[in-house]
């Protein structure tokens, strides 16, 4: 699944830590003796733009023996932590060696604490402190500066133009993954804010720092209009009436008939309407569907009134304690009037809890503009996106959200009935940059 997209966003993030990486910033001991706080200090970002893990701050660079403990001001410092070390005038020895083994990575030439360390504290210290005088001895620095040069190991400044070429690749990628326009431009806007121009220290690798960005950036957009599905279920009054449009063949039925056993599994009971009066062969087609699931079916003659099926069904509901009522609508094509009136009508007849839109992925940008052509005709609560298995792009899967201003609910994972899966924005960015 989106595999393409997998591909060319693991490409970006490559050429983006190679960006990163050769911005990356050493301080040689000579700066460290200097000990010019000004020099060592870089500029105050703005913090709120840096995520927890990647501003991790790394403390201290600017600390001399006696002079406190002057912070870096690197992205992401929490203020109280600032705050602390500022006024700490007795800032002892073993107070920054905890910082550092805290904070520094693997590389740093101090040997990193285990947690079990951690709570040891004074037996490391004294090790360390032992170490960090014998390096004072050895080359004139001082046991502070050892480590503050250790902790400043991982800082670095990426301008625009370092990203400009791999911007430009993820962008190309972006829309050749049917990524929509403005879906990609915004991506790359919230990367660029993420990642340009901002002091950043990091604590394992710049990779960190980049899929950081990445991961924020893609969640932004796919994230819109997100709810608790389940929870909303729950507090609605029963029945909840759930209607279903989209164009022909894309898996509207397929797809309630999933949801029907979804719900039968959380111990709701539901029946199914066909709406689909248009066309022939709808009603046995479903009536396969509540058959194999055991679940009721009401449905009228072809060429009926869908909304009065719908109305039906919503009254069987009420007479038997059924908590949820799916309905079918004829596939239609948002330009088709005579059809789309059929949708008010049923939002009048029947007022439906939720309206959602069922699509494809692999249409790609056709999904995203139905998407949206829908909602404007007839608001929808939220989508579908069927086929999910069978797209590699993933273009729809990332667009929908933003463009509509809906959230992506359900993804359509196969053709057996238990493969639907709850859209999770954060688990399809794992999915997305999880390593091949
Ligand atoms: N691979 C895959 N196939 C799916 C999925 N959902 C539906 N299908 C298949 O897509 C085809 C069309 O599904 P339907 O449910 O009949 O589509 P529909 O939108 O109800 O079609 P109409 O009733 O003609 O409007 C069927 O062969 C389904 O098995 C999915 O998530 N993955």
């Amino acid at each position: 699944m989106f595999d393409n997209l997998k591909e060319k966003l693991g490409s970006f993030r490559d050429e983006a830590e190679e960006a990163a990486e050769e911005n990356v910033e050493d301080v040689d001991e000579d700066d460290l003796k200097e000990a010019d706080p000004d020099a060592a200090a870089a500029p105050e970002p703005a913090a709120e733009s840096a995520t927890d893990d990647a501003a991790e701050p790394a403390i201290g660079a600017g600390a001399t023996p006696g002079g406190g403990a002057e912070p870096v001001s690197e992205a992401g410092v929490g203020a109280d932590e600032r705050v602390d070390r500022e006024e700490s005038d007795e800032r002892s020895a073993e107070a920054l060696e905890d910082d550092a083994t805290d904070r520094v990575g693997e590389d740093d030439d101090t040997p990193a604490e285990s947690d079990e360390g951690e709570a040891d504290p004074a037996v490391t210290d004294e090790d360390d402190l032992a170490e960090a005088d014998e390096d004072e001895a050895s080359n004139g620095s001082t046991g502070f500066g050892r480590k503050a040069r250790s902790l400043v190991k991982g800082k670095f400044v990426i301008e625009e133009e370092d990203l400009e070429g791999p911007l430009y690749e993820l962008e190309m990628a972006l829309l050749s993954s049917d990524v929509e326009m403005t879906v990609a431009e915004e991506i790359l806007d919230n990367i660029r804010e993420e990642l340009v121009g901002e002091t950043r220290t990091f604590t394992t690798s710049t990779g960190d720092v980049v899929e950081e960005a990445l991961r924020d950036a893609i969640y932004d957009v796919i994230s819109v209009g997100q709810f608790d599905f389940d929870e909303r279920i729950a507090v609605e009054d029963k029945p909840v009436t759930i209607v279903f449009t989209g164009v022909n063949g894309v898996g509207k039925t397929t797809s309630i008939a999933k949801l029907s056993r979804y719900f039968e599994e959380r111990g709701y009971s539901t029946v199914m309407a066909n709406g689909d009066t248009y066309r022939a062969g709808a009603n046995e087609q479903i009536q396969e569907h509540a058959d194999a699931l055991e679940t009721k079916l009401i449905s009228h003659e072809q060429g009926g009134d869908p909304a009065a099926v719908l109305y039906d069904a919503v009254e069987y509901a009420e007479a038997n304690d059924v908590d949820v009522v799916l309905g079918d609508t004829a596939g239609r094509l948002h330009t088709d009037e005579g059809l789309m009136d059929q949708l008010e009508k049923i939002d009048r007849v029947v007022d439906p809890d939720m309206t959602l839109f069922v699509d494809e992925a692999v249409a790609g940008q056709d999904a995203v503009n139905r998407a949206r052509e829908f909602d404007d005709a007839a608001e929808i609560d939220g989508a579908i996106l069927t086929k999910a298995d069978a797209d590699s792009n993933g273009g729809a899967a990332i667009s929908i959200a933003h463009v509509s201003g809906k959230p992506i609910l359900f993804l359509g994972v196969g053709q057996g009935y238990d493969d639907l899966e709850r859209f999770d924005p954060d688990e399809m960015i794992d999915r997305l940059l999880e390593a091949e």
